[in-house]
Order: structure tokens, then sequence, then C-alpha cells
């Protein structure tokens, strides 16, 4: 098959590893980012993007959600996480099916196409239908079949062989754009042996982990009096944790089990607004990058967020370090980009392949328009213009994998308003079978 080639020209770019003075043409073949230079040639050249007034960046990384939730936005606020969940999200997840978590799935690819996320970790159920949404949208994945067991032997080797059966179907699927990980949901719905299969397997299968960890106090105080220990200490014990192991929230951390996570290179993926409005509390964040901790972002389901905004999630981190620690010089929108990109690439084993921009790397990048009021004046510090005034509906051009999946803010691979549709009418049925 012939290269296609698509050339950005003129282009500012913020990037978190390198720093470029001047403005770039940068140039795709195919999948990957194949030259960064002054001027690069348009001769023989598929398509040309003129990125004048635009900043270049490395598509954002989303690496806690569950996508299909888009479908619950809105329809249990202002609860904390034990009534929002057993009470009211897990009641009507009992209702979803593959074609609902479809639905949702492409809901959710349409809101993080559009706000710049090119790459997202998910778990939840039906992720066979999670990654036909991922294919047809060109958007790039991790998924995870969300395993729960609380301590039925049957149950738990029905989760194992349906996530083990994801890994098998879909692992390196749609091009290499979808991954495959474990996902036992938490340390209170997941129980020990199901933890230490999930280890197994995972070392036998070289597949990563994704999980829920120390979120609220509840979860701290059940796990204790179950396991004389406190979870980050329980899953150390039981010789669970690694370097391929992703631990959403992280919110309840003492010193002990911040040396845990430090000992074992555990990736962390940070949910601030989630935290907020769940009332889950207040991640010690700028506390683990100074052990030089993993950090990473997510933006959790879109019903405790309630959007899929990571520039807003990003700028909510930061906030809330500062505001939490006193400390305005604390996670600066410098590390905030890092957190966004390149950290996240490292949260999920893909920093060869995405999470900056570099000759090599897959051609997961966005255009922001600085043409835009919160925008003006055009700051001369990249990071702050993006973190602090921008947000998700600044993004103009989304790329994953050398594809243009949003143009000019025109999606490509998805028609939206048939998407919005059908999801309004899943929302109206699931609502109807309550
Ligand atoms: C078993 S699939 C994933 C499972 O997790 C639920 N969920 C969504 N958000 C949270 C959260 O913040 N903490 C714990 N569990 C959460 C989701 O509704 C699915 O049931
Ligand atoms: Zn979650």
């Amino acid at each position: 098959m012939a290269d296609n080639t698509i050339l950005i020209k003129n282009a500012v770019i913020l990037d978190p590893n390198t720093d470029y003075d001047e403005k770039k043409d940068l140039l795709i073949n195919n999948d990957l980012i194949s030259e960064i230079s002054d001027n690069i040639s348009d001769e023989n050249v598929d398509k040309v993007i003129d990125a004048t007034g635009k900043i270049l960046l490395p598509g954002f990384i989303n690496t806690h959600t569950h996508l299909s939730m888009t479908l619950f936005r809105g329809l249990a606020d202002d609860l904390a996480l034990d009534e929002w969940l057993n009470d009211n999200i897990w009641p009507m997840e009992a209702n979803l099916n593959g074609n609902y978590c479809y639905i949702g799935a492409l809901l959710g690819a349409v809101e993080l196409i559009k706000s710049g996320t090119t790459t997202f970790s998910d778990m939840y159920f039906y992720m066979e239908d999670v990654a036909k949404a991922v294919e047809e949208s060109g958007i790039r994945a991790v998924l995870s079949y969300g395993m729960i067991d609380f301590g039925d032997e049957e149950k738990r080797k029905a989760e194992i062989e349906k996530n083990m059966a994801l890994f098998k179907n879909c692992h390196d699927a749609a091009d290499g754009r979808i991954k495959v990980f474990f996902g036992p949901h938490s340390p209170y719905t997941a129980s020990e042996e199901l933890l230490r299969e999930v280890r197994k397997l995972a070392d036998e299968n070289d597949m990563k982990i994704h999980i829920h960890v120390s979120e609220t106090q509840k979860e701290i105080n059940d796990v204790s009096s179950e396991k004389g220990l406190r979870p980050f200490e329980y899953l150390d014990s039981i010789g669970f944790l690694g370097p391929d192991v992703l631990c959403a929230h992280c919110v309840w951390l003492n010193d002990n089990e911040i040396d845990i996570i430090k000992k074992n290179d555990v990736k962390i993926s940070h949910n601030p607004c989630s935290n907020m409005k769940l009332a889950s509390g207040i991640a010690p964040v700028s506390k683990l990058l100074e052990n030089d901790i993993c950090v990473s972002i997510g933006t959790d389901g879109a019903s405790s967020n309630n959007n899929l905004d990571l520039i807003e999630e990003l700028k909510t981190a930061s906030l809330l370090q500062k505001v939490s620690t006193l400390d305005p010089k604390v996670l600066t929108s410098d590390e905030a980009i890092a957190i966004g990109t390149i950290n996240g690439a490292k949260a999920l084993g893909l920093e060869d392949e995405i999470g900056s921009i570099e000759v090599g790397k897959k051609a997961d990048l966005i255009l922001i328009d600085t043409n835009n009021a919160n925008m003006i004046p055009d700051s001369s510090n990249l990071s702050s213009n993006i973190i602090y005034s921008a947000n998700g509906s600044n993004v103009d051009t989304t790329i994953c994998n050398g594809q243009i999946l949003m143009e000019n803010k025109k999606l490509t691979t998805l028609d939206e308003q048939e998407i919005y549709d059908k999801a309004r009418k899943a929302i109206e049925e699931l609502k109807a079978l309550l």
C-alpha cells in the first residue's frame, strides 16, 4: 500500500520532553512522526495542515475512565461513592447490554476526540463492544474488563475468563491501537484469591493491571478491619504490586504506603474532579511527585465528573494541589502538561510509542486554536495558556495513529448527530427499566 503523508506547517510545538523555541514543520508518514524540521517541502505530500495561530501538542492521555458511563451523566449527582455506586449506579448497570455500552462508548469517543484526548484507559463491562467503538472512531485505548467477585468462586472464574477472552480477542487489535489489561475493580470488591490469580496470569501473559485503590476513608476502614492492613500494605503483602500496576485515585495514603508505591514503581491515575464531586478527598499528588512517582491523569466516568475534558481535569489537579498545600508553586502548568501526556504514556507502558512529539513515535497529535477570547494575549508561556486558560473546546484538530479524527472542529470518523440521537434513546430506555 502507498504511504499516506500529512505535513503540518508552521507549528508552535509544546512538548513535555523537548523545548522547541521556533516554529517547525512536522511530517507524518502513515502512523508515525517521520520528520520535524525548519522547512519541509510539501511536494508529494498527500495533505498539508497550516498550523499558523495554533499550538501543536501530543494528544492527551486519560488513564482512568469508564467510557460507556456517559449514559449515566447527571443521573446520580451529589452523593458519596458508597451511596452513588450501591444505590444508584450498580442498579442501572444491571440493565446494560453490549449495544448500550457500544453507544455510550461512541458518545464518550466523540467527547474525547473533541477535547483533544487521543488515548484512554477504560475499565468496564461489554468491552468487546467498547473495542468496536474504538475501532470505528480511530482513537487509541487500553481496555480492561472490570472484575468483581465479592469472594464467590464461580463468579471469580467467570470474571477471569471474560478478561482473558477480551485479551485474546482484542489485544493489539485496530491496527495495534487497542491494548488489553486486567481490571480487578478494587481491593474491596475483588477477593484475595482473585487478586493473586490476576497477578499470576498477568506475569504469565505479560499483561498489565488497572485497579481502583484507596479512594475513600471508608475503603481504608473496611480493608483495615478485614485484612488488618491498609489497602497498599495489603496489596504489597500478597505480592500484587509492581511497575505494571496502574492504580486509580490513591487519595488516602500514609507515608509507608507512599514508600510501598515508590518501591514497587506503581503507576498512579489521579482523578481530581471525581474525588471532589464524590467528596472522597484530596490525593497527595505534590508529595507523590516529590517522590518521583509516576502520576498521570484520569477523569473517571462521566457520571462522577461530569465530563471527559482532560484540560479541565489538569487545571483542577493543579489548583487543588496549590490550595491544599497553600503553596502556589506546586503542580505548575509545565508539570500538568507532562502529567497529561508523557506520564500517561508511562503509566500505560506506552512511552516508547506515545506521549511526546518525537520522530519515530506514533502521530498522536492535537492542535489548539489560539484565536479565541480566552487565549489572548498569546502568552509566551504556552503551558500556562493551555492549562490555566484553555479548555477542551479550544481543540481544533485531533490526529491519532496518523489519522485525522477531527479537523477544524469537524469529526471525520464519527457521525456526531447520529450518536447523540442514539445515546438519548438508550438513556430513555435505561431509565424506563429502573
Ligand atoms: C467493574 S467495571 C467498573 C466499575 O467501577 C464503577 N465505578 C465508576 N467510578 C468508580 C469509582 O470512582 N470508584 C469505584 N468504582 C467506580 C463503575 O460504575 C463500574 O461498576
Ligand atoms: Zn473509576
